[in-house]
């Protein structure tokens, strides 16, 4: 991702053109503080609804979507149709009764009951088939907005560029909304028209000035409404996002039950969430201000027309120009033009709340497609992928190590590598260069805040922000062929865009700062993230991240033993059996979640091990086990770390100074760890 992305984003928000937004942290605390804090113009409110909601409609699931589309509004149509039947029934009904027939008077009156129980089924089944197509729209619109949000890490950049707040509620919350509103205002929409074209002729035939009266009523009320309620769309917009943040800040304060309880912080958490439940109430009281001020408006709206027809048709019938039918078919034609005409005026207040999902889910896709965008964009890595590939490896190698050259595979090479901040406020690391070949374990030490993890985060592909050369190296076909490896030159070299690497060979396994226990099984807390639960049964399959070369799914004596090696036998002991499930982030001790992360290395058995302060909650002993068993497994590690202790495990350390005068990169060493290969070190 280069500046100019970034800067992009924090231009327009991703969002509208003119309206005021805030990328700067907000004053709400919800997963990210950026996103704007109010509604957008009505004209990206369009643009976005259409980008939106038009994806569907040409998915794969475009035939179905579109057969029952046109089925909802067939069955709309034939309700519009029985509501006209109805009123003509119901004229004849009245004449009847007026004119004191009872013979006729009966046979209306089957036929009116008829036509109920033939006529509301219809009413049920259309509602019924609506309901149907918005599930499946919205079922679509989750996975792809799922799929979007955990493809090339959007999730992360999301969070960590606080791009926009709660991605979450828009994924759940909004995408329901959504499907069901939209198709319930597209059908309300189409009915209005139906039933204006059908009851219009109707009203006119029987008093044309009162159906010019009422089209004009119609078009003030609208215009007044929408001046009246202007601040709705808004208010309704900074309400979904509080509401959002006060549930996000719950659910923090359970994932953090346990250091809440030590820090004794309860009254802090309650305070704070008081103060957003607080944000969330203030905001809703400036909503229902006016939404009281337009229901105001509305019901006098609707009800002072009430009595229109009745004034203007009862002196027809008094000549004797109608029949008594006729009024009443009179007053059924006016209110539904009424509602037909005044769908603005009657639905506003959910028109702007659906204005405020719109503008939620709008802002959302605008963000997800501009990550995909800029992630399809080489940033980092565009000196691997556009320069001539193999031929320059060996003389990068030999100029960066002017001592005897190293004749084991090289496996990561960073070239000139200078690493920003995903801001570009700050720079890290600046012009560092260095090579790992096979069996050397390099230690990265410094202060705290040097940005040792953000050169893991790099390679990880996690952070683009910078300038210079990862590349990962995989011999992809003589992996058992141990002479042949030693020959430079003959070996089948591949360097990947790093973003690619893990993905492709899986030759590179990181262990974050802080474990990660996955919902489910022991089995399962092992075999993460190499092999995974189908998603259509419980059978276990191979990840995203599978190995290099591809490791067939161990078996239980296998997980048996990697327990027992990460000394974690005694899990199973307790637990009976590998299919155990439990609260594991919060039972297990930080040591133990640890060494679970080991167990998955030493399953994976990958290339090279990354590893960011991963043995900072062990004893020593257990440390020292853990780098005996990944050095036996012939894995390659790069270990983050504080502990001089952990030196005697690795050939070489790369040591980063924070430097004091400015925010430029840090100046960085490189040597053996024994300190004693003076001529491999190099000071900025
Ligand atoms: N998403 C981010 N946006 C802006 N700055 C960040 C971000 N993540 C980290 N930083 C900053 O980058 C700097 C380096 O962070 P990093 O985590 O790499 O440090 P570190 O050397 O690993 O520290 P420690 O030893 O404490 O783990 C820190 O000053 C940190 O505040």
């Amino acid at each position: 991702m280069d500046p100019s992305f970034y800067a992009s984003l924090l231009e327009d928000g991703g969002s509208s053109e003119d309206g005021p937004s805030t990328f700067a942290s907000s004053s709400q605390s919800g997963p990210a503080g950026g996103s704007q804090e109010i509604g957008s113009d009505i004209k990206t409110l369009i643009k976005r609804f259409y980008q939106v909601a038009i994806p569907y409609w040409y998915s794969e699931d475009k035939v179905q979507a579109r057969i029952r589309l046109a089925l909802v509004f067939t069955l709309t149509l034939t309700t519009t149709g029985i509501s006209v039947a109805f009123s003509f029934l119901s004229r004849d009904f009245y004449n009847a009764l007026a004119n004191k027939e009872p013979q006729k008077f009966k046979k209306q009156l089957i036929y009116y009951m008829s036509a109920f129980v033939a006529g509301i089924p219809v009413f049920v089944i259309r509602d019924y088939t609506r309901e149907l197509l918005a599930v499946r729209w919205r079922s679509w619109m989750t996975k792809h907005y799922i799929n979007c949000y955990l493809q090339n890490r959007t999730f992360y950049n999301i969070q960590a560029q606080s791009l926009i707040d709660n991605p979450d509620q828009r994924i759940v919350h909004d995408v329901t909304s959504f499907t069901g509103t939209a198709l319930a205002f597209a059908l309300a929409l189409f009915n209005a028209a139906v039933d204006l074209a059908s009851f219009s002729g109707i009203l006119y035939g029987i008093y044309p000035p009162l159906f010019l009266v009422l089209i004009a009523y119609s078009l003030v009320g609208t215009i007044l409404s929408l001046l009246l309620g202007k601040g709705l769309v808004g208010l309704n917009f900074i309400q979904e996002r509080r509401d959002a943040d006060f549930r996000y800040n719950l659910v923090r304060v359970r994932e953090n039950a346990e250091s809440i309880s030590f820090y004794g912080g309860e009254q802090s958490e309650s305070r704070l969430l008081l103060r957003c439940f607080k944000q969330s109430l203030d905001n809703l009281y400036k909503l229902m201000k006016v939404s009281r001020n337009l229901n105001f408006f509305t019901s006098g709206y609707r009800y002072f027309i009430e009595l229109l027809p009745a004034a203007v048709v009862a002196p027809l019938y008094f000549r004797g120009e109608i029949d008594f039918g006729v009024i009443n078919q009179s007053f059924s034609a006016f209110d539904h033009i009424l509602g037909d005409l005044s769908i603005v005026v009657f639905q506003f207040q959910s028109i702007t709340a659906f204005s405020a999902v719109v503008d939620r889910l709008g802002e959302f896709n605008d963000v997800l497609n501009r990550l995909h965008i800029a992630h399809d964009r080489p940033a980092l890595h565009s000196a691997v992928m556009d320069g001539a590939r193999p031929k320059i490896y060996k003389v990068d190698i030999t100029d960066v190590f002017s001592g005897p050259e190293n004749q084991s595979l090289p496996l990561l090479a960073i070239e000139h590598l200078t690493l920003f901040t995903p801001n570009y406020n700050v720079t890290l690391v600046e012009d560092l260069t260095f090579v790992l070949h096979e069996g050397e374990h390099l230690l990265i030490m410094g202060p705290s805040g040097s940005g040792k993890t953000s050169l893991i985060r790099a390679i990880a592909g996690l952070w683009e922000s910078g300038r210079g050369t990862i590349k990962t190296f995989v011999a992809s076909q003589r992996e058992d062929d141990v002479e042949s490896r030693r020959v430079y030159g003959e070996i089948e070299e591949e360097p990947i865009e790093e973003g690619h690497a893990r993905k492709k060979s899986g030759m590179i396994f990181f262990l974050p700062q802080k474990p990660y226990m996955v919902i489910g099984s022991l089995r399962q807390q092992l075999l993460y993230p190499t092999w995974i639960m189908d998603a259509d049964n419980d059978a276990m399959v191979s990840g995203q991240v599978s190995t290099y070369p591809s490791r067939p799914l161990p078996t239980d004596p296998e997980l048996v033993d990697v327990l027992g090696r990460v000394r974690l036998s005694y899990l199973l002991r307790g637990y009976e059996e590998l299919d155990s499930h439990r609260e594991w982030a919060s039972t297990l001790s930080e040591g133990e979640q640890q060494r679970i992360a080991f167990a998955r290395l030493l399953l994976s058995k990958p290339k090279v091990a990354m590893m960011d302060e991963s043995t900072s909650a062990m004893d020593e002993d257990n440390e020292a086990q853990l780098y005996r068993e990944i050095d036996a497994a012939g894995i390659t590690y790069i270990s983050v770390a504080h502990r001089a202790s952990l030196k005697c495990y690795h050939s070489n350390v790369l040591t980063m100074y924070k430097n004091k005068d400015s925010d430029r990169g840090c100046r960085w060493t490189f040597r053996c760890s024994s300190d004693t290969c003076s001529h491999d070190s190099m000071d900025h």
